[in-house]
């Protein structure tokens, strides 16, 4: 439908202008669906009609909750705390990771943008893809330790080279995150989810039968004295803040729910409901088994040998239900910020389909090479980035809603490369954590994100009131969003790809004779340095 047909004052802008008219419709572009169905609008708005409903979500979702991450980080930390110190932290941990996700997956939901679209409101065009390359060396990180468990498991079980097992697991990880949320993740997880739930209160249970139940559990006291410059709870508490980057994971997620469903969704899909179960519940699981089982040492690695040597095959499929659920989140979450990362940093636009392969390998190379501790470290230090990242978001988000803005500018053509306020408070946040971390003081291990998150909240907040608004924006004539009714039910056909994407995304390419361009086309070189001259002059 044309509607400059009509006449109507909806395209004023380009009216009696030899601006071209825009292919505007009001369905989804075939192409665009069979495209989405294996990237998932990772380089695009994800459209309202492209939404999970709220249980989907939650079982999509719910590949995070099923990691022995969860269960094993709270038993160590349990042993260098005490059972009431560390119970106290998780509490801590649960209140605000889930205050937290609420705001940040609303934000996804009502914004459609992914973590590295939405970055560039907050550091501009070239600061944003920082947080695209951590984001996926997390999720490949990740994969990796969360491959290796169940690696170790089915060795555990079945002998044989663990080389081997890691190539299998690597397999499936990859064939698994092929599909993107809607053809596979929401449907294993959905099937995994009651493995996980009956197998970890069957391993409480047969562990009890087995070992007898003993309360001194609740009352253990520290067992691995760790001298540290703060109450223990804190010490606790600090060691979630180190997997912050799960709310950037609830960003890129969050972002396929529905917006009707942000309440439903910010509560329990991805707030305090499932922060209860996945940090409190598996926690509490953990410090009990942790006290109970006979282990050789407390890692994911000793745990899954405690729990496939006390309950055999049954404990195996337990431990491939949990690592397999999460492993599709961290390779998807791989991929999608790999190739978000390469689109904008080297022009390469490559399938998510690609960067599944390059996380699996690169993963399966790190496990054969036995660099566990190195990814340990990098971690550790990155975690100041993805905290900081998380505090300036917040007060952006926070601002934004204060200032009544509806929409975040993200389009290429229309972010400056660097958004100085942004920058320098993350830059200078996460350079005085990593200073801190690498320190070895006691305050590394207590203080050092605390404050990293504090200082970045402060920054951006004081860089706000100092900010421009050409800082967050430049301004160019010819926006199609003014040109349309409905910014996200109108889909516009893009001059480059031939593809229709909603209005939103899309721009106009002042280097091609003001064609509409969508999100993607428009991280071409010579279109974002068309777009900044004409910002400029
Ligand atoms: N997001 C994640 C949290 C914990 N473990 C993982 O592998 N991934």
């Amino acid at each position: 439908m044309m509607r400059g047909d009509t006449g109507d004052s909806v395209v004023s802008s380009t009216a009696g202008t030899d601006i071209p008219a825009l292919d505007v419709s009001d369905h989804d572009d075939p192409a665009v669906i069979a495209e989405a169905a294996r990237d998932d609008y990772s380089l695009h708005v994800v459209p309202r009609s492209w939404r999970l409903s709220s249980s989907k979500m939650a079982l999509a979702w719910s590949s995070v909750m099923a990691a022995m991450f969860w269960v094993v980080v709270a038993a160590g930390a349990s042993l260098v705390v005490g059972t009431r110190q560390a119970l106290i932290g998780l509490v801590a941990a649960v209140v605000v990771h889930g205050g937290f996700c609420y705001v940040v997956s609303r934000t996804a939901a009502s914004t459609g943008l992914t973590v590295g679209l939405f970055s560039r409101a907050l550091f501009g065009y070239r600061g944003a893809a920082i947080a695209t390359l951590a984001l996926a060396l997390t999720g490949t990180w990740f994969a990796v330790f969360e491959g290796s468990v169940l690696a170790v498991a089915a060795q555990a079980q079945f002998g044989g080279p663990i080389q081997l097992w890691y190539a299998v697991v690597t397999a499936c990880g990859i064939s698994l995150a092929i599909g993107g949320v809607r053809v596979w993740l929401e449907k294993v997880n959905a099937f995994l989810l009651p493995i996980f739930a009956v197998g970890l209160v069957a391993t409480v249970v047969w562990s009890t039968v087995e070992y007898g139940y003993n309360s001194a559990w609740l009352t253990a006291e520290p067992q691995t004295a760790t001298p540290m410059a703060g109450p223990g709870w804190l010490f606790v508490f600090a060691i979630y803040m180190g997997v912050f980057s799960n709310m950037l994971y609830t960003f890129d997620f969050a972002r396929m729910g529905r917006v009707q469903d942000t309440r439903t969704n910010g509560l329990h899909t991805f707030g305090f409901t499932f922060y209860f179960f996945t940090i409190l519940v598996n926690g509490a699981v953990g410090i009990y088994l942790v006290h109970t089982l006979p282990l050789q040492e407390v890692s994911e690695a000793g745990l899954v040998q405690g729990i496939v040597k006390l309950m055999g095959v049954a404990g195996l499929i337990f431990i491939v239900a949990t690592q397999t659920k999460i492993n599709t989140a961290n390779f998807y979450i791989g991929s999608a910020n790999f190739q978000s990362f390469f689109s904008r940093a080297f022009g390469l636009n490559l399938a998510r389909t690609v960067w599944v392969f390059v996380v699996g390998v690169v993963s399966f190379a790190v496990m054969i090479m036995n660099i566990f501790s190195f990814i340990n470290t990098w971690l550790a230090y990155q975690g100041t980035i993805l905290a900081s990242w998380v505090g300036i978001a917040l007060v952006f988000i926070v601002a934004r809603r204060r200032a009544d803005l509806n929409a975040f500018e993200f389009r290429p053509g229309r972010v400056p490369s660097l958004n100085p306020g942004g920058i320098t408070a993350w830059i200078v946040s996460s350079g005085v954590g990593i200073y801190l971390i690498a320190s070895n003081s006691p305050i590394a291990s207590t203080w050092a994100l605390v404050i990293t998150f504090v200082l970045s909240v402060l920054l951006s907040a004081v860089s706000l009131l100092a900010s421009k608004d050409k800082w967050f924006a430049l301004y160019r004539p010819h926006d199609p969003r003014d040109e349309v009714t409905d910014v996200w039910n109108d889909r516009i056909r893009c001059n480059s790809c031939h593809k229709s994407y909603v209005a939103v995304e899309m721009d106009r390419d002042p280097s091609r004779g003001y064609q509409p361009i969508c999100a993607s086309c428009a991280t071409g070189h010579s279109f974002r340095a068309a777009a900044v001259a004409e910002a400029t002059t």
